[in-house]
């Protein structure tokens, strides 16, 4: 039998061979078209392969990186040979599916393999990238009654999913403006800060968790209503109540990279919309300090005045553009309407479900158009530490919840300002020493010293309120007694 099988073997490869030789190319181009008809009328199986590489370029194809995700997910677990891809940062081990395997899915009762495949080029060429040489592909395998379902809706299926998983494994990008040639460089976004580790009372939070679950999905309501899908938020406050720890908090809530736009690095209008043009959708842009950033009141002023108008603001003592130097206030020629165009401007449409967030200190000295609703749709206020937040950081600074202490810092908490970061400096042991005990007497230490230099400050200015009344009574007998007028 086993002659009988390698003779007609050898028959077919000679006729191949004889096929290769004697038959005109556009013969055997029609008589493979006839052969491959013939055997898809007997095969009820169709068959549609991805390419790992796609277009004119040879990019990457987002939905071959969709399809191995897909796959390593769902079914990678039940094929044979597994490849190990390499990891970074201690995340765990991505297996996926070796060369040549192949897996079968199910989807609403119907059976569908997928196959791991790789192109083996007819001639070997040096290239300085390997990966491109031997491109992979994943192909698709399903019986043909079930075409429409397969295309229609499997498929999709399985690109959403795909891309889904994706989006939960990326590594989360902080990208930030270079001043020199005004690009985004990128750096991997590892910051540590969550809604759970945030010093904020429990409902306010909630509220702002609320608020950026419903905006993630609202795409079709943003659509519905003619709006861009984008949010903008304003948080204020005083130094160390947790602006950039919040920012911070909801990109690791919403999974989204962030654009730290530092605008006095920023040229122009145009470069500031070229910028944003260049950011992704799912991000978070942030301009902090906003401020100190842009001479936002001296700006709207020169437009209702005369240039005279904004030198007087400039010399004013706040006026944050005086303590930047004078080489950055000459390189930023970035505008108040530059800025509100950034923020509603067509182009800001374009990619959708963006947060652009702004910080400052001075909620008093912000244009209003910057900060009306509809730009900055909800204003935030940081404010000093509370009874709750404290309790929170204590728990997560010393593991407690409870201590005979918590009384005393409960009451000077309601005597008294003290700032988040503070609390949060004097719960941190400074030596193996230090106890839970002791941290909180600190705590109390700086809490009785913010009190009394409150007090003091209150008494200095009634002190000065008092004899300002006094020198101000004086003037008005004084005019009286001399008819001045
Ligand atoms: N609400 C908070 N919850 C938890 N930690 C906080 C909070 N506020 C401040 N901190 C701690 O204090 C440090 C400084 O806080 P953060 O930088 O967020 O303040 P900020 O409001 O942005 O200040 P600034 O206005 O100076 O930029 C943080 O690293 C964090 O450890
Ligand atoms: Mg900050």
């Amino acid at each position: 039998m086993l002659a009988q099988y390698g003779s007609a073997i050898g028959g077919l490869m000679l006729l191949q061979a004889m096929l290769q030789q004697y038959f005109p190319p556009i013969l055997r181009e029609l008589l493979e078209r006839y052969f491959h008809k013939l055997v898809s009328f007997f095969d009820p199986y169709v068959e549609i392969s991805f390419s790992e590489f796609t277009g004119k370029y040879m990019k990457r194809s987002e939905a071959f990186t969709s399809i191995q995700n897909y796959l390593t997910e769902n079914a990678a677990s039940r094929a044979k040979r597994l490849k190990a891809d390499s990891v970074k940062d201690n995340r765990p081990l991505i297996l996926s599916m070796a060369d040549h395997e192949q897996v079968a899915d199910e989807y609403n009762g119907v059976k569908i393999t997928w196959s791991s495949n790789k192109i083996v080029p007819a001639s070997t060429t040096f290239s300085l990238y390997p990966m491109a040489q031997n491109p992979r592909y994943y192909k698709l395998t399903f019986h043909r009654r079930h075409r429409n379902l397969i295309t229609q809706s499997y498929i999709q299926h399985v690109l959403t999913e795909g891309k889904a998983i994706t989006s939960k494994n990326r590594q989360r990008k902080l990208y930030t403006n270079d001043p020199q040639d005004s690009m985004w460089i990128p750096a991997v976004f590892k910051h540590p800060a969550t809604f759970e580790t945030l010093a904020m009372h429990p409902d306010k939070k909630r509220e702002i968790m609320e608020d950026l679950t419903k905006f993630t999905e609202r795409k079709e309501y943003y659509a519905k209503i003619g709006k861009a899908w984008k949010r903008g938020y304003l948080l204020y406050g005083p130094p160390g109540t947790g602006k950039s720890t919040m920012i911070a908090a909801m990109a690791n809530f919403l999974n989204y990279d962030v654009y730290d736009l530092e605008l006095t690095a920023v040229k122009d209008n145009t470069e500031l919309r070229r910028l944003l043009i260049e950011t992704s959708s799912k991000s978070i842009i942030v301009i902090e300090d906003i401020d100190c950033s842009l001479d936002l009141t001296g700006q709207r002023k020169k437009a209702g005045g005369d240039d005279n108008d904004k030198d007087k603001e400039d010399d004013k003592d706040d006026n944050p553009l005086k303590k930047m130097t004078g080489k950055e206030q000459k390189s930023s020629k970035v505008t108040l309407s530059g800025l509100l165009n950034f923020i509603d401007g067509i182009w800001s449409a374009c990619g959708g479900e963006r947060l652009i967030v702004f910080t400052t200190n001075h909620l008093d000295k912000l244009d209003p158009a910057l900060i009306r609703r509809g730009r900055m749709d909800k204003h935030i206020e940081m404010s000093y530490c509370c009874f709750e937040s404290f309790k929170l950081l204590a728990t997560n600074y010393l593991n407690i919840e409870h201590h005979i202490l918590f009384k005393t810092i409960s009451k000077l908490l309601s005597e008294t300002k003290i700032t988040p970061a503070d609390v949060a400096e004097n719960l941190i042991p400074k030596s193996d020493n230090e106890d839970v005990e002791a941290c909180l007497r600190n705590l109390i230490q700086a809490l009785e010293a913010a009190k009394k230099k409150a007090e003091k400050d209150t008494k200095l200015k009634v002190q000065r309120e008092k004899k300002r009344e006094k020198r101000l009574k004086w003037w008005r007998e004084a005019k009286k007694r001399w008819n001045i007028c």
